[in-house]
C-alpha cells in the first residue's frame, strides 16, 4: 500500500458549553483550508487517539480537557487523502480556549452548524452534535382505536421531559391512526423531536425530526435516501451484521438491545453489559442501549463506548 493510500487519524474536540459548539477557522494554506473546523489534529504514530486529542486541544486551544466521550468515527476519502475522523465531545474543560496558533475561534449554536462552510467530511459531524443522550420510546396504544390516543397523549404529555426526542412506536395501529397520533401529540407537545417509524406516512415529514428503522427493515435496505440534511435516522440493531449494515447505510445513531431484561420482558433475550460493550465497540456511529435503561445508566453506558440511554419509562 502506496503512503497516499494510508487512512490519517484525525482526534476531533466537539467542545459544547451552553448549547454552542467551539469552532476554529483553517488557515488557507492547510488542507480544507478557510473552512471552519472543530479543533483537533492528527494522531502521532503509537500515539492513543484520547492522549492526541488532549495534545492538540492544549497546543491549538490552551485547554486542558475532562471525561471526553466518544461520538462516532468517521472515515472520508478526500482526492488527496483518507482521513478518519474520531470525534469527542466535551463538556468539562479548564482554561479559556484562545487561537494559540492564530487561528480565529468562534462559539455557534448547535442547531446553526448547518448553515457553515465545513470540510466536506464533516456533514455527519454536524448531525451527531445535535443528539440527545436520551431517546425515549412512547408506549403503544391500550388499544388500536381512535379513543385510545387521548389517554396516550395525557400520558406522554406529563411524561416526557421538555424537548426530549421521543420515538412514536405504536407496533399495533394502521398507518392513519398513527399519522393521527403523531400529529396530535405534535400539537400538544411542539417542544418535543418527534422521530417516526420509517415507513410512516410522508405527511409526517413537517413535524418529525426523522425516522427509526426496525432491525428487519433496515437488514431489507439497501439505500438511505435522506430527504434534507436535517433528517435523522436511527436503527434498531441486535446482532453485528446489523450494526455493521446500520453503519454502511449512513444511519446517525443506532438502538442496541435489550441490555437487561425488564418488567415488560423479563425472560428476553437480552445481551447483558458483555454484549453491550462487544456492539457498541465494533460501532463507529453512535449507540444508545435500550432495555432495562434509566438516565441514570448513563455513565455506565458510555463507559462501556455507548453515548446514550434509550427506553419507554425513564424516571
Ligand atoms: N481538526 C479537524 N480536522 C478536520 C476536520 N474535518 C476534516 O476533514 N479534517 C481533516 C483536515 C485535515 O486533513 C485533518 C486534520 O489535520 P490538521 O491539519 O488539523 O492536523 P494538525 O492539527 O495535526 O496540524 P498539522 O500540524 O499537521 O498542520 O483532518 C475537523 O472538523 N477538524
Ligand atoms: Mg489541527
Amino acid at each position: 500500500m502506496s503512503s497516499s493510500n494510508k487512512v490519517v487519524d484525525v482526534a476531533v474536540g466537539l467542545i459544547v458549553k451552553n448549547g454552542q459548539a467551539l469552532l476554529a477557522k483553517r488557515a488557507l494554506h492547510q488542507h480544507q483550508g478557510g473552512r471552519f473546523e472543530f479543533p483537533g489534529g492528527k494522531v502521532e504514530a503509537g500515539e492513543l487517539v484520547t492522549t492526541a486529542l488532549t495534545r492538540e486541544l492544549h497546543e491549538e486551544l490552551g485547554i486542558d480537557i475532562h471525561d471526553p466521550q466518544l461520538v462516532q468515527r468517521l472515515t472520508y476519502t478526500y482526492p488527496e487523502k483518507t482521513v478518519c475522523l474520531h470525534v469527542y465531545r466535551i463538556e468539562s474543560f479548564i482554561g479559556e480556549p484562545i487561537g494559540r496558533e492564530g487561528q480565529p475561534l468562534t462559539w455557534v449554536d448547535l442547531d446553526a452548524l448547518f448553515e457553515l462552510n465545513f470540510p466536506d467530511a464533516n456533514r455527519p459531524i454536524v448531525r451527531a452534535a445535535q443528539l440527545p443522550t436520551r431517546y425515549s420510546i412512547t408506549s403503544d396504544l391500550y388499544e388500536p382505536r381512535e379513543a385510545a390516543i387521548a389517554p396516550w397523549l395525557a400520558e406522554i404529555a406529563i411524561e416526557k421531559e421538555t424537548d426530549a426526542w421521543v420515538y412514536v412506536r405504536l407496533p399495533s395501529v394502521s398507518s392513519e391512526l398513527y399519522a393521527m397520533a403523531v400529529q396530535r401529540l405534535s400539537m400538544l407537545r411542539p417542544d418535543l423531536n418527534l422521530i417516526a417509524v420509517w415507513d410512516a406516512p410522508e405527511a409526517l415529514n413537517e413535524i418529525i425530526v426523522g425516522r427509526h428503522l426496525t432491525q428487519a427493515a433496515l437488514l431489507a435496505k439497501k439505500h438511505l435516501e435522506r430527504r434534507s440534511e436535517r433528517e435523522f435516522w436511527f436503527a434498531a440493531c441486535h446482532d453485528e451484521a446489523s450494526v455493521a449494515h446500520a453503519q454502511k447505510l449512513g444511519v446517525d445513531a443506532i438502538v442496541v438491545g435489550a441490555v437487561l431484561s425488564t418488567p415488560t420482558h423479563p425472560n428476553g433475550d437480552v445481551l447483558g453489559w458483555d454484549g453491550f460493550a462487544k456492539l457498541a465497540g465494533l460501532s463507529d456511529i453512535p449507540v444508545y442501549a435500550l432495555g432495562g435503561m434509566q438516565p441514570s445508566n448513563i455513565d455506565e453506558v458510555q463507559a462501556l463506548g455507548g453515548f446514550g440511554v434509550a427506553g419507554v419509562r425513564f424516571v
